[in-house]
């Protein structure tokens, strides 16, 4: 169960929180953004360096736009980013009070629509994750504190999300004709880490997931250490240590979708910690045996 990769970063770059890696499907070319860093980065082909898209609110998540470029969902507010040119675009303001909270993990469904959840900046379950298309953003479920995990099965029938203040990963039926959720399943939980326990005996929390070909969810693990991938049914069946002690979201991409991208974070961190993990806010590469689904497009 315990596996070993070759894992190496992705040049020198070192993102604050380095979030919603994305192999652009159209582009082959990774993105991700730095949320507080304040940045969407691209990683042309063999870059060592990131193009840098400066934002002017936190980009929570991204995502390939059918027309082409990205969609960047931002504190405040959905905008279209020309990947040629750089020129943003505002499509929707927030549903919620951007004062209180900010768009965190989302990705679009096989129908384009894109779904986002918040997260709440007081870390009370008060945020929210919606469904967006062109009629505008529809809550679908409500008390989250961190909206996260966001991914489909290989056949679009089911989908993941997670809430990392409560350390669980749900599973629910979807319809993807209708747009819809169906009941929650719980499909993992993890023990929260106790006031005096040492941060090296704790799991941590379920942040951003990927689904592979077999339908395997793969779910990065903050302050954890460790990406886990789990069969459809539950079991575990992948706990790999990572070098960094806050991976935040995984992606597969290249041409054969087996490289494993993975974001970090180096954002308030202690120092000790830092000074033994030269790799933090880098993002990681490994390769993989199972490819990745490919990234849905999004209709806005
Ligand atoms: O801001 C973020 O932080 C959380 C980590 S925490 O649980 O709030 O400490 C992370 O999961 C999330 O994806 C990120 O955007």
């Amino acid at each position: 169960m315990t596996a070993s990769y070759d894992i190496r970063p992705l040049g020198e770059h070192r993102c604050l929180l380095g979030e919603s890696p994305l192999w652009h499907p159209d582009e082959q070319q990774l993105y991700c953004v730095d949320i507080p860093g304040r940045q969407v980065l691209r990683w042309r082909a063999g870059a060592d360096v990131p193009d840098v898209f400066p934002q002017d609110s936190e980009p929570g998540c991204i995502a390939a736009r059918a027309g082409g470029g990205l969609v960047v969902a931002r504190r405040d507010g959905l905008w279209a980013l020309g990947t040629a040119n750089g020129q943003m675009q505002r499509l929707a303001e927030p549903p919620y009070d951007p004062a209180r909270q900010r768009y965190n993990d989302g990705k679009p469904d096989a129908a384009g629509r894109f779904w986002i959840g918040a997260l709440s900046d007081a870390r009370e379950p008060e945020a929210s994750l919606y469904r967006i298309d062109a009629a505008g953003a529809e809550p679908q479920l409500g008390g989250i504190v961190t909206s996260n995990g966001l991914a489909w099965s290989p056949d679009g029938r089911f989908i993941y999300r997670s809430d990392t203040k409560a350390h669980m990963v749900w599973r629910h039926a979807f319809d993807v004709a209708a747009g819809t959720l169906g009941e929650a399943q719980l499909f993992a939980r993890f023990t929260p880490r106790a006031a005096d326990q040492p941060l090296s005996t704790y799991s941590g929390r379920p942040d951003g997931a990927a689904v592979d070909e077999s339908g395997a969810y793969w779910v990065a693990m903050f302050e954890g250490k460790r990406l886990l991938r789990y069969a459809p049914t539950g079991e575990l069946l992948e706990d790999i240590a990572l070098p960094v002690r806050c991976p935040t979201m995984p992606c597969f991409g290249g041409a054969d979708r087996r490289t494993l991208f993975i974001t970090t974070a180096s954002d308030k961190r202690p120092a000790d910690e830092l000074a033994q993990e030269p790799w933090a806010g880098a993002v990681l590469t490994l390769r993989v045996d199972v490819p990745g689904l490919p990234a849905h497009r999004c209709s806005l």
